[in-house]
């Protein structure tokens, strides 16, 4: 695998770039803005998504068929605009090219995995999942990172690993695509919980008892729709809910923050060109686990904070008032 395509030019899609170049790949990137492409190509990194950071030049244009060919291609488009890329795409590729998905959501309208998205659009593709602890500006920055690798065929998996990794950037291989997904769309919602928890001043002992309820809540969504709870006890489940609800480097944990501190939903998310998907996840998020009858108490919580139907005081309170149980998954 010599030749990697990379989907989306935004801070994770330039970093992913970044490391397949440096693992001595040759890459095209596709990015939606041209002065995206202008500055990536000519060596002047992406002030626009990852500011701050010099990186080699990378070939990138606006144009969907330069994905043409490549031996791999990995999609970092945001997952509510998955679909229209795709649809876009799928004329471009060939049978049998493998596609990593490396985008943490699910899509609103349909509450489909990304899987499901390259399934209906692009099905002569191959799916794989990235997914795991991996801040972008960590990776460009060339910081240790490991992340886990998802891809039913393991001779596949040890090439895309191959292709991609490096000694600061170590794929771990997992045959749970499902598992690998919910984790990463999951964890972005319990870090807006976690970033609220911060705003409102409640506390690390709130915060631990947060990410460690919200992983039982992930767990028992990944096993109802089919993945392993194995799984989200690695880089793709616990690992990147321990790093997202730690630190206001996320997205989503500073947006959480920001809201326990009492700014509006709208006031922040119009601040910032970067995208904060656990905002449009978290009501899908809610649908599948009414969907597979697993409770969510905590992704809910978030969910009725977003919708107006709870001001932070009630969500706190109904999910203080929920009676003692047994603890477990
Ligand atoms: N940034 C990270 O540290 C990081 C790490 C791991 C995973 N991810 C995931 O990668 C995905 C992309 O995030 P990012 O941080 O690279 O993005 P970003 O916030 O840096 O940039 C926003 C991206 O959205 C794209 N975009 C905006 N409107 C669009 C539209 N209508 N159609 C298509 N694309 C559109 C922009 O072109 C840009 O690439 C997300 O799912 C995110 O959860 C991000
Ligand atoms: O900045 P966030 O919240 O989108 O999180 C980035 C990565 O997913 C962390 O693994």
């Amino acid at each position: 695998m010599q030749t990697i395509g990379v989907l989306g030019a935004g801070a994770w899609g330039t970093a992913l770039a970044f490391t397949a170049l440096e693992a001595g790949r040759s890459v095209r990137i596709w990015a939606r803005e041209a002065d995206v492409a202008g500055s990536l190509s000519r060596g002047d990194g992406n002030p626009a998504f990852l500011p701050g950071i010099d990186l080699p030049a990378m070939p990138a244009s606006t144009d969907l068929s330069d994905m043409k060919g490549a031996d791999a291609l990995l999609s970092v488009v945001p997952a509510q605009f998955a679909r229209g890329v795709f649809t876009e795409l799928a004329p471009h590729i060939a049978d049998g090219t493998p596609i990593l998905l490396c985008s943490k959501g699910i899509e609103q309208s349909t509450l489909s995995l990304m899987t499901d998205v390259l399934a209906q659009t692009i099905p002569q593709a191959v799916p794989a999942v990235l997914s795991g602890p991996s801040f972008a500006a960590d990776v460009a920055r060339g910081l240790p990172t490991a992340v886990t690798l998802a891809c039913r065929d393991r001779a596949l998996g040890d090439r895309l690993m191959a292709a991609i990794g490096r000694p600061t950037f170590r794929p771990y291989w997992s045959r749970d695509l499902i598992g690998a997904e919910v984790g990463g769309a999951v964890k972005n919602v319990l870090a807006i919980a976690c970033g609220i928890v911060e705003g409102l001043q409640l506390g690390k002992s709130a915060h631990a008892a947060l990410i460690s309820r919200g992983f039982a809540e992930m767990t028992r969504l990944a096993v109802a729709m089919g993945g392993e709870a194995q799984t989200m006890a690695g880089l793709c489940g616990l690992g990147d809910l321990v790093l997202t609800c730690s630190s206001v480097q996320s997205r989503n944990m500073s947006f959480g923050k920001a809201l326990g501190e009492g700014q509006s939903a709208e006031s922040i998310l119009a601040a910032r060109n970067s995208v904060t998907e656990g905002v449009a996840t978290a009501p899908a998020l809610i649908e599948l686990a009414r969907k597979h009858e697993v409770q969510m108490p905590i992704c809910q919580a978030v969910d009725d904070i977003l919708a107006g139907r709870s001001s932070l005081d009630d969500a706190m309170t109904a999910l203080l008032s929920r009676p003692f149980t047994q603890e477990g998954l």
